[in-house]
């Protein structure tokens, strides 16, 4: 497990007419400074909204020295994940669901020099993937379905966490556990105490009057949550 609770905030919640400046909101000092900036890349046809694509990464990259977490909500990530991995991605997440030949994409995302990322839906097992997750370094679970900020979190996805959890702490996957949707300051120590490294979260930040100290306080909660 990560020695301290990750935070990334997702700029799904953010104005997008002034992603730069929301950025350096959260890339503040000390505990008020995000780990990773989650982005949502969502093409209309395997979520039912439309968001940003490779443009808007390529200028995030230059915006922000905080590693972007590239969460593609599309159809043919086999085509287009290497892109965002070429435009300086930390970690390029592709849906399990979507992915043709997942194993491909993540020697193909690590070879570009990004940790590659597996997604699943709450409704998707996580048994029938264990095989592909191995090839990963980062397994994002949806504690919503997939398309929108500001859903409830669905607490039947806590028992695929610790699944996951148990499965790296016992030496057979080694990947960074996530989580995503509906993640705030009500939610964030089930999440925690069933074994999540990193937590995303849009509106419980972006909504905050201050969203640095928004990402401090989560990260304080779920590391509190973990003793
Ligand atoms: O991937 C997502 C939606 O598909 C978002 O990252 C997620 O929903 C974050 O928003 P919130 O924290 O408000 O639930």
């Amino acid at each position: 497990m990560e020695s301290r609770p990750l935070i990334a905030p997702s700029i799904l919640s953010a104005d997008f007419a002034r992603l730069g400046e929301e950025v350096q909101a959260v890339a503040g000092p000390g505990e008020t400074r995000a780990d990773w900036v989650h982005v949502d890349v969502m093409d209309a046809h395997f979520v039912p909204n439309l968001t940003l694509g490779l443009p808007v990464v390529q200028s995030l990259r230059k915006a922000t020295d905080l590693p972007l977490d590239c969460h593609l909500m599309i159809e043919d990530p086999d085509r287009w994940a290497i892109g965002y991995a070429e435009a300086g991605a930390y970690n390029v997440t592709v849906h399990v669901e979507a992915a043709k030949d997942p194993v491909r994409i993540a020697k193909d995302l690590r070879a570009a020099g990004a940790k590659a990322g597996l997604s699943i839906k709450p409704g998707t097992p996580l048994e029938d993937h264990l095989d592909t997750l191995k090839h990963y370094d980062t397994l994002l679970v949806m504690s919503v379905e997939p398309g929108f900020g500001g859903q409830s979190f669905i607490p039947e996805v806590l028992d695929k966490v610790r699944t996951a959890r148990r499965l790296v702490d016992t030496g057979h996957l080694k990947v960074l556990v996530e989580i995503d949707g509906g993640i705030n300051a009500d939610t964030i120590e089930q999440a925690a105490e069933a074994g999540v490294d990193c937590f995303v979260a849009g509106s419980a930040v972006y909504g905050a009057e201050d969203p640095g100290k928004a990402v401090a306080a989560l990260r304080d909660r779920a590391a509190h949550a973990r003793h």
